[in-house]
This record gives structure tokens, sequence and C-alpha cells, in this order.
């Protein structure tokens, strides 16, 4: 199926800036769907099959979990196929979606990022966006509203994949994502209007690598958004957390918002404006039904002052700036 998603993308690129890459994107991308380890993906893509063929649905532009209407009323039967078809994609980590009578409540309250990113897009009429590391498309789907271009995400995470597929299957969005991570992609494709890095940068091992990747995938002009964790202090302060932080592995990086600043201005990013600071809540992180794992409430102390390895509780800031 990731061939078949990949030939769709490389249909939508003619006639958009991307089209002189395809060839480059078709080779990376079909270099990772070789190598895809199979583990749970059958049982997945079973899932995904499963889905009812329903009528036409249109996505409520309003603010909240994305919304789904149908044209006609669900049986009992196919409200049932729906449900069971998307529990068996477990665990939701973004959300939440809501399909017909079926409310996906993920673990993240995607929408409340998705209030404060809002505000800080700039206008995507025509534009063509790239969102890295996007987990299931939620905000892509949120996007596809404003009328862009092209929309592309890469996620090297194959549930979020199938669960992008399943939802964009009563969606039709007409956004796309490639199973690639940041890294797969070539430097200096600079082919995207506005490329998106929200909750990635704490996972690479070199930010500042990062930054500069991203900032090559932008013409001269073209808007970068950031989302990541920091830490409080000034243009020094920096946490480098030994073991965990917050129960997660694979974290390296949470600069204060100073330090951060002073890498993107370092690395010739222009026009830098934070556009929020905001510390993620219990009420925006949590167990549900649809991810039924521990989640932010079990990894903070008791007064959540701190993780429970003793760091700093996460927060986050969005930043937007230019190329
Ligand atoms: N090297 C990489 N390249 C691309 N993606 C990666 C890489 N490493 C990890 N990821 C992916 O980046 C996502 C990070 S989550 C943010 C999701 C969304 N953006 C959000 O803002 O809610 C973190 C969070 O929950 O905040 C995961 O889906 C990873 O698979």
């Amino acid at each position: 199926m990731f061939q078949e998603k990949l030939n769709l993308f490389l249909q939508a690129a003619v006639g958009t800036a991307l089209e002189e890459q395809a060839a480059v994107i078709r080779s990376v991308t079909e270099q990772v769907i070789a190598n895809i380890n199979q583990g749970d993906l059958p049982r997945w893509q079973d899932a995904h099959q499963s889905l009812p063929d329903l009528s036409p649905a249109t996505v409520d532009p309003d603010q909240g979990p994305l919304t789904v209407r149908f044209s006609r009323p669900l049986s009992v039967e196919q409200q049932h196929n729906l449900e069971a078809g998307l529990r068996a994609l477990h665990p939701w980590r973004k959300g939440p979606f809501k399909l017909a009578e079926c409310f996906v409540d993920a673990e993240w309250r995607s929408d409340f990022k998705w209030n404060r990113l809002a505000n800080a897009l700039p206008d995507l009429n025509h534009k063509t966006v790239l969102d890295v590391g996007c987990g299931n498309g939620y905000y892509l789907m949120k996007m596809a509203a404003l009328n862009p271009g092209l929309l592309l995400g890469i996620e090297p995470g194959l549930l979020h994949n199938v669960q992008f597929w399943s939802v964009e299957k009563y969606a039709n969005t007409g956004a796309h994502i490639l199973p690639l991570k940041i890294q797969d992609l070539p430097q200096h494709m600079a082919c995207f209007d506005v490329v998106l890095s929200m909750g990635v940068l704490y996972h690479r091992k070199s930010p500042i690598a990062h930054i500069e990747h991203l900032r090559s995938l932008l013409p001269r002009g073209g808007t970068l958004i950031l989302e990541t964790l920091i830490i409080d202090g000034d243009e020094q302060t920096c946490l480098v957390p030994q073991g965990r932080y917050a129960q997660m592995r694979n974290v390296w990086f949470l600069p204060s918002v100073a330090m951060l600043t002073n890498w993107l201005a370092k690395l010739g990013m222009r026009h830098i404006e934070v556009i929020d600071v905001s510390l993620t809540t219990t009420a925006e992180q949590r167990s549900t039904d649809w991810m039924r794992f521990h989640s932010l409430p079990q990894f903070l102390t008791a007064d959540e002052q701190h993780t429970v390895e003793g760091h700093p509780p996460p927060k986050r800031v969005l930043i937007r700036c230019q190329h």
C-alpha cells in the first residue's frame, strides 16, 4: 500500500514546485519501502482494509475535534465496522477525530496545539507545505481547509501512516504522507513554501543540523514553523537530560527560548517570532480508551512540578521565522 500512496503523491506533485524533485523523492521512498520491517504492519493494514465504504463525506472546518460528516446516516452495522476498524489501530496518539458517531479520543488533544498553530500559519493559499514528523496527519488534515497547493507529511511511524490512510479514506483532504525520516530527504531541496517541524527537534541528536536541514528545504522567503520542548533560562541555558525525560527515551536538547532563537538567527533565519510558550498539561496529554498506556499524568510527580526524573515539566515553544 505504501507504493500505491507514493504513486498518488507523485501524480499530485505534477505541475507543482515539487515536480522537479519527484524522481529523488520516488527513489528515496522506494528504498525505505523496500526495507520496511513488517512487524505489526499486516495486522494494521488488515484493519484499514476492513473499514467500510461509506457515503461521501466532508470535514467540518470548525475548531475542536477533526470532524468528518457523512452525506447519509450510517447503518448500525456500518457504525460498528467503522469503530472496530479504527480501534484495531490502537494506540491513537494524536486526535481527536470524530467520524459520524465514532469519537477517537486520542492521547493528545492536538486541537489545543492547532489553536496555537492556526495563529502562526502564513497564508497557505496554493502553497506547498511539508510537515516533518507529522504523526497521523492531524495538522495536515486541518490545514487542508486553508486551500494549500500541496500538503505533504513525512512520518517514519508506520502505525501513524495507517491511521492517516484510515481517516483520509473518509476525510478526502488530498493530503499525502510518506514513511520518511527527515534524514531521508536530500538537503537543499528548496521547494516548500512552508515547513513545519513540531515535536521533532528534541528527538534529534544534532538540533542545529536539524534546523539547517529544515532551512535548506525552503526557498528564500519561505516560512519555518518550529515547535519543541524548552526550559526556562537565558541564552546559556540548555538541558541535555541523562537518561529519560518524562519517560521518553531519545530526548537530546531542551534549549531555553533565548538559546533556540540564537541558533535560528546564527543559521540565518530572519523575522523570528515567538508565537506561544505553553506548559503541556495533563488535560492536553493523557491516557484514554483509545490510548491505554501510561501518559503524562504518570510521567510527572504528584504535584506536577517535575517530571518523574526530577526535570522541569514539559513546556513547549512555537516559533515562526523565515529563510
Ligand atoms: N528523524 C525524524 N524524522 C521525521 N519524523 C520523526 C523523526 N524522529 C521522530 N519523528 C516523528 O516525530 C513525531 C514526534 S511527535 C509530534 C507529532 C506532531 N508533529 C505533533 O506536533 O503533534 C512528538 C510529540 O508527541 O510531541 C513522531 O511521530 C515521530 O515518529
